[in-house]
């Protein structure tokens, strides 16, 4: 049995971002991205901050500890990372997940494919804009997006950009005009990892929200578009965890 690295397992709690928000879930978080993106809030899955953290783990002990920490209080397990579609080993453990009747969530970037992606439930596609300074391959995310599209299994996926600034605005744009069809999201960028007081956080990113959805609601480009905060964030800060 081949092993995956595994940097952490927590819940349940609420999916806070996109498509399914609200849904009760565990998180698998894996370690290891092909990206660095500027601004991101799991940087320690491959910074090397973290490394300490990381187990490598079967996928029959990933359910285990699951079931250890949630008990019977979940349904549903959201992968995140990381980017998990880095580990083609990854199909060992959601079959586990299947045979158990879990429902599954994805969270990946759309820089690899990966053929478990038929197998999830519900699977976002975060392609990044231009603050995060990395450089979207649109050829693999046609590939992607067209492979999904293709699957005769009941499956939903989505769109979901997040926006710092008017260029990552415009880059949501056209990714929504390539892929009109897709159920597309976009996300208040959280500016303030550091930060220990959510107080002044939630201050500062509902203030955001509310200038995202101005801007949307004035675009007609944008109609068919839903705006979104980490909800996670509004209750719980920059803790890990959660
Ligand atoms: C940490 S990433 C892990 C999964 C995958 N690597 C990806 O980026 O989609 C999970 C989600 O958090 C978002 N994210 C990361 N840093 C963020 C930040 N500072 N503010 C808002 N969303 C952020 C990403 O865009 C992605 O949608
Ligand atoms: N509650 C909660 N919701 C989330 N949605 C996406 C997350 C992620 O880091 O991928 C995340 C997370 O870390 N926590
Ligand atoms: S792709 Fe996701 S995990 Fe990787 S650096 Fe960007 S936000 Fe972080
Ligand atoms: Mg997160």
């Amino acid at each position: 049995m081949s092993k995956i690295p595994v940097m952490e397992i927590f819940g349940p709690t609420i999916q806070g971002e996109g498509m399914v928000i609200g849904q009760k879930t565990m998180f698998v978080r894996t370690a290891g991205c092909d990206y660095s993106c500027s601004w991101c809030d799991s940087s320690f899955t491959w910074d090397g901050t973290g490394k300490n953290d990381i187990r490598m783990m079967e996928a029959v002990e990933i359910w285990e500890e699951l079931k250890r920490i949630g008990g019977k209080n979940f349904s549903f397990v959201t992968i995140s990372g990381g980017n998990p579609a880095l580990l083609k080993n990854l199909d060992e453990f959601i079959k586990i997940l299947k045979a158990n009747q879990i429902k599954i969530g994805l969270e990946t970037q759309g820089s690899r494919w990966q053929d478990w992606f038929f197998e999830i439930d519900e699977l976002t596609i975060s392609p990044k804009p231009p603050s995060s300074k990395m450089e979207t391959d649109f050829e693999i995310l046609d590939e992607i997006i067209g492979k999904l599209k293709q699957n005769d299994v009941p499956q939903q996926f989505s769109l979901k950009i997040v926006v710092f600034d008017d260029l990552d605005y415009e880059y949501a744009k056209a990714v929504h005009f390539r892929y009109p069809e897709v159920p597309f999201f976009v996300q208040v960028g959280n500016d303030h990892l550091s930060t220990m007081d959510n107080q002044e956080l939630l201050l500062h990113l509902i203030n955001k929200y509310e200038r995202l959805i101005d801007r949307v609601m004035q675009d007609s480009d944008m109609n068919n578009v839903k705006i979104l905060p980490q909800l996670h964030t509004f209750l719980w800060g920059n803790k890990r965890g959660v």
